[in-house]
C-alpha cells in the first residue's frame, strides 16, 4: 500500500478474484461435520415445510368433497407435525451456524492480528492506524452475516428449489414451465446490478476506513484539538467524511435493494400469470386443489430465489471487505527474517557499521556512508541537529528497516542472516516516545523480560531512579496507568520505559532522548545508578542535552545522515568543530538562564 491519510481512499493493489472466497471458505473447512450435520437437519426442516401446499391439496380434492372429516383431521395433524418439525430444526440451524460463524471470524481476526504483529515499522508509517483498526474490527464483522446464514441458506435453498420444482412439475407440466417466465427476467436484473453494487460496496468500505482514520487520529490528537481550539475545523472535517461515508452507504444500499422488490414484481407476475392461465385451464386436467397448491408452490419457489439473491447480495458485500482483509494478510514485511537464519548466539557486544546507506522512500538517502565501529562495553553519543538522522541509524541496529547499502555486525555476524527476535533479545531499547500499556506499572516494567521476579522489577526500578516516585503512587508497583500512561508525567513515563529496558539485561542497550524529560536532579542520580549497569554493555546515547553524554566513549556527530566528526568529548572540545560550537552555544545559554 502507498502511503496515504483519512481522506484518501485506498487504491486497491490486488484486483478481486474468486480466490478470496476459496480462502474463505478455507477457514469454515474445519466445520464440516458441524456444517454438514445442520445441512442434513436443513432439508429434515424444508421437506417438512414443503409438504404442506400438497396437503392442501388433498384437502381440497380428495377430503372435502368426500366429506372426510377423519382424513382430514389426519392431513391437519401431518401439517401440525411438519411445522414443528421445521421450527425446531430451524431453532438448532440458528444456534449452530451462529457458533461457527463466530469461531471462523475469531480465527480470521486472530489471524490478521498475529500477522499486523509481523509487519514492519515502514507498514505502520505509511497508513493511519484506524485503517488498520477497521479491517480487524469492522471489516471481518462484516463477514458474520455471509458466514452465518449464507451457506447454509444456499444449500437448503438450492434442495427446497429442486424439491418445489418436482412437486410443481408432479401437479402440472404445463403449469410448471409457465412458472419458470420469471427466470431470464430476473437474469437480466442480476447482470445489470451486479457491477455497480460491487462498486459501491468497495466505495462504501473505503468511506468506512477513510472516517474510521479521522475519528482514531482525532482521538490520538485530542489534547492538541482542544489546545489549539480547533474543535470546530476538525468538525467540519469530520462532517465532510461523514458526509461522504452516508452518501457511498446509500448509494449502496440503494442497489443493493433494487434486487429484492425485483424478485418480488417478478413472483407477483409469475402467480398473476398463472393465475389467468390456470383458471383457462381448468377443467383440461387441471383442478381447483391442484390450482391451489401450485400458486402455494410458486410462493414457496420465489422464497429461495430470493434468499439465493440475498446469498449474492452478501456475497458482493463481503468481496469490497474480504479483499481488504486478505490484502493486508497479504502484506509482507519489508524485514523480512532470513529463512535459513541462525539464532545469534549470546554476544558480547561488538557493533559495527559497515559503510551504510539507508533512506525511507526509494532513491532517498537519509544516511550516507555511516561507518564506524563500537566495541563491548562501549557508550556510543549520537548528537547533531534535529532531523539529522540520529534515531535512524539506531533503529537499524535493531533491524527495523533494511539497509539500501553496506553492513552492520554484532560480534562480526551479519545481523540480516540471523534471526530477528534472536537479535532483539539482545537489545534494550528506549525509543524516543515511550508507550505505556494500560495495565500495572508493575506489568509495564515486566514487559521488558516477562518472566522477571517482582524483585527483579523494584530493583531496575531502584537502578533507574523510578521507585521513589512509584511508591508515592495510590498503589506503588500495582497502580493501574491508562493505555499511552496518561496518568504519568513525560518524565514518570520515561523512567518507566528506562526500567523496562533494562530488566530486559541486554547486551546492548540504545537510548534515544531517555533523559530529556527528567529534571536535572535525578538525571543525576539516574546517571549514578546506570554507570554500574551499563558497565559491560555496549550503549548507544542519543541526546540533545550535551551535559548528559560527556563520559561517553566516543561521541558521533551526525550531519545530514553522515559522520561529521567522531571522537571523545575532550578530543572533540580541542578540536573547535561543530561539536564545540554546539556544546559552547548549549553551555553559554545555560549561563545565561
Ligand atoms: N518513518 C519515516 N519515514 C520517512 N522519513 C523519515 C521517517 N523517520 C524519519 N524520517 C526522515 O529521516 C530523516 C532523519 O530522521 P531521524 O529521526 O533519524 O532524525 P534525528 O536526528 O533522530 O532527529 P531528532 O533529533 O529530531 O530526533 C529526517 O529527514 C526525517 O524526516
Amino acid at each position: 500500500m502507498a502511503r496515504n491519510k483519512f481522506d484518501v481512499d485506498e487504491d486497491l493493489e490486488t484486483p478481486f478474484s474468486f480466490i478470496h472466497l476459496k480462502r474463505l471458505f478455507g477457514y469454515v473447512k474445519p466445520y464440516k461435520k458441524k456444517i454438514m450435520l445442520t445441512i442434513l437437519i436443513m432439508l429434515v426442516a424444508s421437506g417438512a415445510n414443503l409438504i404442506g401446499p400438497y396437503l392442501i391439496k388433498q384437502a381440497i380434492d380428495k377430503e372435502i368433497p368426500a366429506g372426510n372429516v377423519g382424513g382430514l383431521s389426519l392431513l391437519a395433524g401431518i401439517y401440525l407435525g411438519a411445522l414443528i418439525i421445521t421450527g425446531i430444526c430451524m431453532k438448532y440451524r440458528i444456534r449452530m451456524m451462529a457458533e461457527i460463524g463466530q469461531n471462523v471470524i475469531k480465527t480470521i481476526r486472530k489471524d490478521l492480528f498475529t500477522h499486523i504483529q509481523s509487519l514492519s515499522f515502514s507498514f505502520y508509517d505509511n497508513r493511519p492506524h484506524g485503517k488498520i483498526l477497521v479491517r480487524v474490527v469492522n471489516y471481518v464483522n462484516s463477514l458474520s452475516d455471509l458466514l452465518s446464514n449464507g451457506l447454509i441458506n444456499l444449500i437448503t435453498d438450492i434442495f427446497s428449489l429442486t424439491v418445489i420444482i418436482g412437486f410443481m412439475f408432479a401437479i402440472d407440466v404445463r403449469l410448471a414451465i409457465y412458472a419458470m417466465i420469471g427466470f431470464p427476467l430476473l437474469a437480466i436484473v442480476i447482470f445489470f446490478i451486479k457491477n455497480a453494487q460491487r462498486k459501491a460496496w468497495q466505495d462504501l468500505s473505503n468511506k468506512q476506513s477513510n472516517m474510521n482514520a479521522y475519528i482514531h487520529e482525532s482521538i490520538n490528537g485530542m489534547k492538541v484539538t482542544q489546545a489549539f481550539a480547533r474543535e470546530e475545523e476538525n468538525k467540519k472535517i469530520f462532517e465532510d467524511v461523514s458526509k461522504g461515508y452516508k452518501k457511498s452507504w446509500l448509494k449502496a444500499v440503494y442497489i443493493q435493494f433494487l434486487l429484492w422488490p425485483s424478485i418480488e414484481n417478478i413472483s407477483v407476475l409469475t402467480v398473476s400469470f398463472i393465475y389467468v392461465a390456470g383458471i383457462s385451464m381448468i377443467g383440461q386436467g387441471v383442478t381447483v386443489g391442484a390450482l391451489v397448491a401450485f400458486v402455494g408452490y410458486i410462493w414457496m419457489f420465489w422464497t429461495p430465489i430470493s434468499n439465493i439473491g440475498n446469498f449474492y447480495n452478501a456475497i458482493i458485500n463481503a468481496m469490497a471487505y474480504l479483499e481488504r482483509i486478505f490484502e493486508m494478510m497479504d502484506e509482507k514485511p519489508t524485514v523480512l527474517d532470513n529463512p535459513r537464519g541462525k539464532a545469534l548466539h549470546d554476544i558480547k557486544g561488538k557493533v559495527e557499521f559497515d559503510h551504510v546507506e539507508f533512506g525511507y522512500e526509494a532513491g532517498e538517502k537519509v544516511l550516507k556512508n555511516i561507518h564506524f565501529t563500537a566495541e563491548p562495553g562501549e557508550t556510543i553519543a549520537l548528537v547533531g541537529a534535529t532531523g539529522s538522522g540520529k534515531t535512524s541509524i539506531v533503529n537499524l541496529i535493531s533491524r527495523f528497516y533494511d539497509l539500501n547499502g553496506g553492513k552492520i555486525k554484532m560480534d562480526g555476524v551479519d545481523i540480516k542472516t540471523v534471526t530477528i527476535p534472536s537479535l532483539r533479545r539482545q537489545m534494550g531499547i528506549m525509543l524516543q516516545d515511550p508507550f505505556i500499556f494500560s495495565g500495572t506499572i508493575m506489568d509495564n516494567i515486566r514487559y521488558g523480560r516477562l518472566d522477571a521476579s517482582d524483585e527483579e522489577v523494584v530493583e531496575a526500578a531502584k537502578a533507574v531512579q523510578a521507585h521513589s516516585f512509584i511508591m508515592t503512587l495510590q498503589d506503588g508497583y500495582e497502580t493501574e496507568v491508562n493505555e499511552r500512561g496518561t496518568r504519568l508525567s513525560a518524565g514518570q513515563r520515561q523512567l518507566i520505559s528506562f526500567a523496562r529496558a533494562l530488566l530486559a539485561d541486554p547486551r546492548i542497550l540504545v537510548l534515544d532522548e531517555a533523559t530529556s524529560s527528567i529534571d536535572t536532579e535525578t538525571e543525576l542520580a539516574l546517571q549514578k545508578g546506570l554507570s554500574t549497569l551499563l558497565a559491560g554493555r555496549t550503549s548507544f546515547i542519543i541526546a540533545h542535552r550535551l551535559s548528559t553524554i560527556q563520559s561517553a566513549s566516543r561521541i558521533l556527530f551526525i550531519e545530514k545522515g553522515e559522520i561529521a566528526e567522531e571522537g571523545s568529548h575532550d578530543e572533540l572540545m580541542t578540536r573547535k568543530g561543530q561539536y564545540w560550537n554546539l556544546y559552547t552555544s548549549q553551555h553559554s545559554s545555560l549561563e545565561v538562564s
